[in-house]
């Protein structure tokens, strides 16, 4: 039985983008403005430093400068998780401790990226970041760009300990989280990655997700969740299927990220473009841009009229 508090994690938490001004450096007023546009949108909470906010691209100052914009907007209302993984288990280590000073309220992270890991390895960083702070920890889990597999048995050791409250799921085998739900126990947090699965994810045993598409489209994935919650199974298929048609659009762009940006740019929120080697929407895909974002800004609107 934990004890944490494991609501705020429950539901829909947005991967968060980063900001950068027009040089490309932190840009702390645009993280506060887009952390507050969430906040408003009515989600659980964010997830700073990750996949989908660059976390890897960035030095470790940057990462601190921008989870401080963010804890400081919104730390009071939304529940943010510090993405703190590093290849090296001092930088992850300096994060988690600087996470917990400035008010995060979890840590999580990969595995130990680039060399090709064992187990005991990547073991010994988690557990060097869990033991660093008083945080509830939450194991990330993709294995698609790690290439560490995580298994079944390392799980359940982890989940054993006090601080290891879940993990998010990216691989897209949802068999596997259901494993992985199954080995953690009830009050263990499995988190879906994969957006254009959250429906399955959450049929077959998921608290809730943290995805990188949500940040677009945030009002979508609250109406698949709560129609799901309602046991409205059909109208939550209904709008998994519109929100994949999305997804693919938005994965036809050089990078999800870039396409990401330049639609809240569209909306007043100017993040910047992702850093190289992501790549920036072209000049010549802009029209489908705007496009897509008049699509996306209708069908949410519509979830809003459905109740969210
Ligand atoms: C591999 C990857 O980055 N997965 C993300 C997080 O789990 C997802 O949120 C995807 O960005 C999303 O499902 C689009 O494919
Ligand atoms: C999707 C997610 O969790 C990430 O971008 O890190």
């Amino acid at each position: 039985m934990k004890s944490y508090n494991l609501d705020g994690f429950r539901g829909i938490t947005i991967a968060m983008y980063s900001c950068y001004d027009a040089s490309g450096e932190i840009d702390v007023e645009a993280a506060r403005r887009l952390a507050r546009y969430y906040a408003e949108s009515g989600v659980k909470g964010l997830y700073v430093g990750g996949s989908s906010g660059e976390g890897m691209l960035q030095s470790v100052t940057e990462r601190k400068r921008m989870l401080e914009a963010v804890v400081g907007e919104v730390g009071d209302e939304l529940t943010i998780i510090a993405h703190v993984g590093a290849p090296a288990t001092r930088d992850s280590v300096e994060l988690a401790i600087h996470a917990e000073k400035v008010g995060a309220h979890a840590v999580s992270t990969v595995p130990a990226i680039y060399y090709r890991l064992p187990a005991p390895s990547v073991e010994a960083h988690w557990q060097a970041i869990i033991d660093s702070t008083d945080l509830p920890f939450i194991i990330y889990h993709i294995p698609q760009t790690t290439g560490f597999q995580l298994s079944v048995s390392l799980l359940s050791k982890m989940a054993a300990q006090e601080k290891v409250i879940g993990v998010k799921i990216s691989a897209e085998s949802t068999f596997e989280l259901q494993q992985f739900k199954a080995a953690g126990g009830k009050d263990f947090l499995v988190l879906n990655g994969p957006d254009e699965q959250y429906l399955a994810g959450r049929s077959i045993g998921a608290d809730g997700g943290i995805g990188g598409t949500y940040g677009v489209m945030p009002e979508l994935f609250l109406r698949i969740e709560s129609c799901f919650e309602q046991g409205l199974l059909a109208e939550a298929q209904k709008w998994q299927f519109i929100v994949n048609e999305l997804i693919v659009e938005l994965l036809s762009f050089p990078s999800l990220y870039g396409a990401c940006k330049a639609i809240l740019k569209l909306r007043g929120y100017d993040t910047g473009e992702p850093r190289l080697p992501l790549l920036p929407v072209a000049e010549s895909d802009l029209s489908r841009i705007h496009a897509l974002n008049e699509r996306i800004l209708s069908l949410a609107a519509q979830a809003k009229g459905a109740g969210l």
